[in-house]
């Protein structure tokens, strides 16, 4: 495989292409605790087995505060610049739904430099991503890997689109446990990155994907 799709000399800057950004740690203590707590109820009403009595008084505590945060909201599209121990700055959106820091529906993923080169996270899923009884549901280990493998073409300075995502389910994923997320660059060809993951339960491989991602065509790099 020809090997020419350039790596971004720099990264992008959202703000370049009109997009607002938030620095990961200018989230405020109070919204990440609210985040972690909203994920919780979501998941406590999920499975209630509370009387009407409680449901009632839950119901209303939570409309006052949704009435609360029905302000001032960050436009769709705001990015936040997340800096990683080893300096590298990445962005995504702020309420991406597998890694969004503000978004109580993302489990969240996190991934990180592996020591053995890609991307390496640890997610535990909840019994909100049920799909069969006790079994992560299969749409959602195809979303952890496209997001694994999309931030794994990004940390080599090729971010891009899913072009292509196939996924091969080799054993169940069980829910609230951990489950280690890898990912890597196998390959470029001109602004095609294919990219390489896999969901792992106890060391055993779960779900593994590929990947075609299709490089950002950036003003300046030719669009070659
Ligand atoms: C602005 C600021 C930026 C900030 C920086 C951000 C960094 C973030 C870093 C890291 C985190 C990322 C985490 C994200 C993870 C989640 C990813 C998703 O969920 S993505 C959503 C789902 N995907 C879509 O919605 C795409 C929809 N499709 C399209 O928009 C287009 O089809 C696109 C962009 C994929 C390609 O369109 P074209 O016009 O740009 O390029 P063409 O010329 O068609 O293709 C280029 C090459 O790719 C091949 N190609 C395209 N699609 C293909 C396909 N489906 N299968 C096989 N080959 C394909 C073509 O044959 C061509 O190949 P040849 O170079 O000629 O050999």
């Amino acid at each position: 495989m020809t090997v020419d799709a350039k790596p971004v000399a720099e990264l992008p800057d959202p703000r370049d292409f009109g997009l607002a950004v938030v620095p990961e740690k200018e989230i405020p203590a109070e919204l990440a605790s609210l985040v972690e707590e909203v994920r919780s109820l979501v998941d406590a009403v999920a499975h209630t087995k509370a009387g009407a009595h409680e449901l009632a008084a839950a119901r209303d505590a939570v409309a006052a505060a949704n009435a609360c945060l029905q302000g001032d909201r960050h436009d769709v599209g705001t990015m936040v610049q997340q800096t990683w121990p080893d300096g590298r700055v990445e962005y995504g959106t702020l309420t991406n739904v597998v890694s969004g820091p503000t978004n109580a529906a993302a489990p969240p993923l996190r991934m990180e430099a592996a020591p053995e080169g890609g991307l390496r996270g640890e997610v535990v899923l909840n019994g909100t991503y049920q799909g069969p009884p006790g079994l992560v549901h299969g749409g959602w280990l195809a979303a952890l890997l496209d997001q694994a493998l999309g931030a794994a073409a990004g940390a080599e300075g090729m971010p891009g689109l899913t072009a292509d995502l196939n996924v091969n389910y080799r054993n169940p994923s069980p829910l609230d446990t951990p489950l280690e997320v890898t990912a890597r660059v196998t390959g470029t060809e001109r602004r095609k990155v294919f990219v390489a993951g896999e969901v792992r339960h106890g060391g055993r491989v779960t779900a593994e994907g590929t990947a075609l991602m299709v490089r950002m065509n950036l003003p300046g790099d030719g669009g070659a």
